[in-house]
């Protein structure tokens, strides 16, 4: 027979996100000054009460004399503090429901407000056990009830001792009066919570740090309202990621590591072995070497358009997931080149360096209009299709080359090779994606094509250009203009010095891969990725993946998810459903969808199954990845 299980509970900061007196504290002191002045000394005594540096009766006596609360705010704080109830305690209802017997609210707050509230959650309200308030004869609140054996030192293991319980005792709980009752021996373990508060004093005693129930459930097999703990998912985030991303992955629950430039190889490879999904920008390289070291890794997130800094392939080959943010910075490009074109035409480069070296260079010679200049684009996705809109509505002649078969938009033409284009646009400017096969695109050879005196940008990628034929170019003076924000090497943060032949030369505009580094494009990205790895996470859905075939998933309800990432070979669907019939299992959705190199199978089924067949759909030839979601 199974030992018997006892759930010993905290109330304040625990099973409620909030410490109850200091909601009081905001309904029964009118005046704003003097509120907060009361709350940080309430706050303050809370905490030395929890942490074990005065007596709690001492907190408690010096917290109620500076409240003067009266019993007609209790049903204002009862009202608050339901909407307060910790995230874990409120989805894990099924967990209060079947041990209901077993779980015991012992806190030094008070049963006024606490059982209200528990039993919201089922807690019997014979297992609540706390202070109770002493009034006067016109309602207001005087102290507690000094006959209360809470309310004596070790007050809380004292209370569990008289109630003899058989079995084993849990205590969860976020202060230094719920780690004494293991302390004395009379808890068989204790576990720091720390969804609300951390407390390091309290977590250094704890036989585990839970930041959830969920991970207390996972941690002791009891049935939980999540198939894993969020809080066991890692997130590493690297090279400036906008805060609002950080934020998204905490708020899920997960745990979040920040480093604020790239990672070489080694490091990465160091760094990630327990991390579930990576977030980077366009200098993190994601190699094999790197993805060998990932066994957790579910996710990558590419924080930009560019993914040519990932090795997609054998990412796809480990069922890892990628997703970038195809059109969060578009906009921010396209302006940059439009900013760059205007500048460059007038020579502002050169004149603004000789004005702040005290020259007064005040002539017309070689400035030019954009008007009815002819802007060549090499590359007509989103960035080049958006500037050619932009570029026409100032006036200028707009021609572009794709090696896909694009339609013009506007008056823009279209050129059928990329010589042509070269050869007739005074103004050149790439905006190609970052594929291997497009290293050098523009070399010695397509210079020699442009016009004299041609302007040239590149804001795509590096490698697309050779950095020697294009300073032989410039120093030559055939180029007469040009701007570049990307370059074979970028420095892997802030303090590493940009080293290029570029630096120095005549009416050049280097900027350092900032073209989609706006404030909008940023804040866009930060909200956009996370929100598709979270619900990769959450659902399975890949909709609007790099490299996963997509799927657009039903919301789960009253079911379990099954999820399989398999090399796309004949079979696998007939063996997933072999596995599920022999076991009986009732399919209520079914949903397949293939790329060249795997198969992605999501069956939702009905919740009741023999856990053992998760097992055997692992184990089905060729599967690279299942999980189990509920
Ligand atoms: N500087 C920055 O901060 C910044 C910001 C965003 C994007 N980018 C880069 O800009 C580039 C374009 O982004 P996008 O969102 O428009 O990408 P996109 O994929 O929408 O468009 C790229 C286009 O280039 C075409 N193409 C590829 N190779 C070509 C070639 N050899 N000749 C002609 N056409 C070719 C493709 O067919 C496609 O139409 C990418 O390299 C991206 O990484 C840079
Ligand atoms: O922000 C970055 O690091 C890259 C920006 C850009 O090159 C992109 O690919 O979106």
């Amino acid at each position: 027979m199974p030992t018997q299980k006892h759930f010993i509970i905290d109330f304040d900061s625990t099973f409620t996100k909030v410490e109850a007196l200091d909601v009081l504290c905001t309904i029964c002191i009118p005046d704003p000054e003097q509120r907060q002045q009361t709350l940080r000394e309430i706050q303050r005594l809370t905490d030395l009460g929890m942490e074990g540096e005065i007596p709690l009766t001492e907190s408690l006596e010096r917290r109620l004399a500076l409240l003067k609360a009266n019993r007609s705010h209790l049903a204002e704080l009862i009202r608050q503090l339901h909407g307060q109830v910790s995230e874990s305690f409120k989805h894990n209802k099924a967990f209060f429901d079947r041990f209901r017997d077993d779980i015991y609210i012992i806190s030094n707050g008070f049963k006024e407000f606490i059982v209200p509230i528990v039993q919201e959650l089922g807690v019997k309200p014979e297992n609540v056990f706390a202070n109770s308030f002493t009034y006067d004869a016109d309602g207001n609140i005087t102290g507690f009830d000094r006959d209360n054996v809470l309310t004596q030192n070790q007050g809380k293991g004292k209370q569990i001792q008289s109630l003899n319980l058989p079995g084993e005792i849990y205590v969860i709980g976020d202060g230094y009066t719920d780690y004494e009752i293991k302390g004395a021996g009379i808890a068989d373990k204790f576990y720091a919570f720390t969804e609300n508060v951390e407390r390091e004093s309290v977590m250094d005693k704890a036989d585990h740090v839970t930041p959830s129930l969920d991970e207390f459930l996972y941690v002791n097999n009891l049935p939980s309202a999540l198939s894993y703990p969020k809080n066991r998912i890692k997130v590493l985030v690297l090279e400036g990621i906008h805060d609002k991303a950080i934020q998204l992955f905490k708020n899920e629950g997960y745990q979040v590591e920040v480093v604020s430039g790239a990672l070489e190889e080694d490091e990465l490879c160091e760094r990630i072995h327990n991390v579930s999904i990576l977030c980077i920008r366009s200098k993190t390289q994601v190699t094999a070497k790197v993805l060998e070291n990932a066994s957790r890794l579910m996710a990558i997130g590419a924080f930009c358009i560019g993914t040519n800094q990932i090795d997609l392939a054998t990412c796809t080959e480990r069922g890892i997931i990628v997703f970038n943010a195809p059109y969060s910075n578009t906009r921010s490009v396209v302006e940059l080149a439009l900013g760059e074109i205007l500048l460059l035409s007038r020579g502002i480069v050169e004149k603004s360096n000789k004005l702040h070296q005290g020259i007064w260079d005040k002539s017309a010679a070689g400035a030019r209009e954009i008007r009815g200049k002819k802007l060549g684009i090499i590359g007509y996705g989103s960035i080049g299709s958006q500037l050619s809109v932009l570029a026409e509505s100032l006036g200028m002649e707009v021609y572009f080359y794709d090696i896909v078969d694009k339609l013009a938009l506007g008056n823009a033409k279209v050129c059928y090779s990329l010589s042509e284009l070269l050869a007739i646009s005074d103004i050149v400017t790439l905006h190609v994606d970052g594929r291997t096969e497009n290293k050098h695109l523009i070399g010695a050879q397509e210079f020699e094509k442009m016009k004299l005196g041609v302007l040239f940008l590149n804001l795509s990628r590096g490698h697309v250009v050779d950095l020697e034929a294009l300073t032989a170019n410039i120093q030559s003076g055939k180029i007469k203009g040009c701007a570049v924000d990307v370059f074979p090497y970028e420095p892997k943060n802030n303090e590493e010095l940009f080293q290029s032949e570029l630096r120095g030369l005549p009416n050049t505009l280097l900027t350092p891969h900032i073209g989609g580094s706006t404030e909008e494009a940023q804040e866009n990205i930060a909200q956009y990725v996370p929100s598709k790895m979270i619900d990769y996470i959450n659902t399975g859905g890949s909709y609007n993946s790099v490299n996963f075939p997509n799927l657009q998933l039903p919301e789960l309800r009253n079911a379990h998810r099954l999820i399989h990432v398999h090399r796309n070979v004949p079979g696998i669907l007939a063996k997933i459903n072999n596995v599920l019939a022999a076991h009986n299992i009732n399919i209520l959705g079914q949903y397949l969808k293939t790329n060249e190199t795997i198969g992605y199978v999501i069956t939702d089924v009905d919740t009741s199954y023999d856990r053992t067949m998760t097992r055997e759909l692992k184990q089905i030839p060729d599967t690279i990845k299942s999980r189990t979601l509920y």
